[in-house]
């Protein structure tokens, strides 16, 4: 998968531009505020026809104009592709593929995959569970459509259980309802241990590779996904993990009475990284942590590649800084396969990069472009 051309007008702050980009790497570097992220979103937007930082399309749109417009071309599939979004203000966008209106932003899948990694990626390894957790079901709802559902039903019965303990003191009927909840959560919560459980076997297998390589061998990445303390093995039937989950949430129902809160259930799960055998969140420093956050989403590109022939464009923005001189190295130059977008300040960088594009943008433009 290739983003070979890119026009946008009145997107962010670029009124109207047009780029070529190179299949490999592309350095998009530039000072402060000039839209080096905008590029990146605008990029991800024709993938999903979602901004990773907007709530809403209109933010999107050029300040004081009533629309945006996205254009790309992508190759896929032994295909080129014409995507094109256009965003309304005050009205729903409406997406174009090959001429062709889109129904729905589903429609968008498989045609032009994104992996971003964002700054705020860089806090996956020393944030909470949740943001880990959010990493898995992001990467398993882009290979898995069956896995976003039983999600999707997961949160659901979650919400409505969370409003029964909350509530049930003063109004006990409530209670007449929590068994069935209890079992369905049940139900939903063994398919997502069964899909968590071995979509991290395959990160385990992928990561570790990637981050001794990362590091110059100088590290090991291990990977453990901890889940409901009943369920002995993650990794075995879907019947024996619902049986696991029914025992644990009756061991914890008066806690949970008590509490008021919902206690038990994969909605609590975590993903382990260890450096060295040593738990990342503690002990790693803030190069390591970038380091092993970075190579978990290239994992999770490889991971999609293997599965589906094609490669995930990857979006890398503001990765560079924080990372010592053989560390940028790999990843202006190492990533495996595929194209790569990367962000940055410093227009020093562009020595390091072997083969690919750079562009400089100031005040959404693009000032310069060279290719090496
Ligand atoms: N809807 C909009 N209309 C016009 N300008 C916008 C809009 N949204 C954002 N901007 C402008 O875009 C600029 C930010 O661009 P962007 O986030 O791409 O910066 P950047 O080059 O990645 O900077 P940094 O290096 O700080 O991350 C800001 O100047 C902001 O005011």
């Amino acid at each position: 998968m290739k983003l070979n051309r890119l026009e946008l007008d009145f997107f962010r702050n670029y009124s109207h531009v047009e780029a070529t980009f190179h299949p490999r790497v592309n350095l998009i570097y530039g000072d402060n505020a000039q839209g080096k992220t905008n590029l990146l979103e605008a990029i991800a937007y024709l993938s999903s026809a979602r901004s990773h930082r907007a709530r809403y399309d209109r933010e999107l749109i050029m300040l004081n104009e009533p629309q945006g417009y996205i254009k790309g071309e992508v190759d896929s599939r032994e295909r080129t592709f014409i995507l094109e979004a256009k965003l309304n203000r005050g009205k729903t966008r409406q997406l174009w593929s090959n001429g062709l209106r889109l129904k729905t932003a589903g429609e968008l899948a498989g045609i032009l995959t994104t992996v971003l990694f964002c700054p705020e990626d860089l806090y996956l390894i020393r944030e909470g569970a949740s943001a880990r957790r959010r990493f898995l079901d992001g990467a398993i709802c882009q290979l898995r459509p069956r896995y976003a559902q039983a999600l999707a039903e997961y949160n659901r019965l979650y919400e409505h259980k969370t409003r029964i303990l909350r509530d049930w003191q003063e109004n006990p009927s409530l209670l007449d309802t929590l068994d069935d909840f209890n079992l369905r959560m049940a139900q939903f919560g063994a398919r997502i241990i069964h899909y968590r459980a071995h979509f991290v076997r395959r990160l385990g297998e992928q990561a570790p590779a990637i981050h001794a390589d990362f590091s110059g061998g100088r590290e090991q990445l291990g990977l453990r996904y901890e889940t409901v303390s009943t369920v002995q093995d993650p990794l075995g039937s879907v019947q024996d993990i619902f049986e696991s989950l029914l025992k644990h949430q009756e061991s914890h129902r008066r806690a949970e009475l008590d509490s008021r809160q919902c206690l038990s259930g994969p909605h609590k799960d975590d993903l382990v990284v260890e450096l060295d055998g040593q738990s990342a969140k503690q002990f790693g420093s803030q190069g390591q942590t970038r380091t092993a956050a970075l190579s978990l989403k290239l994992a999770q590109r490889e991971i999609f590649q293997q599965e589906t022939g094609e490669w995930p464009v990857l979006l890398l923005d503001d990765v560079l800084s924080e990372l010592d001189g053989k560390r940028q190295s790999f990843v202006l130059n190492r990533i495996q396969g595929g194209q790569v977008f990367i962000t940055c300040c410093e227009p020093e960088k562009l020595d390091g990069l072997e083969r690919g594009k750079s562009f400089q943008i100031q005040g959404g433009t693009i000032l310069s472009q060279r290719s090496v």
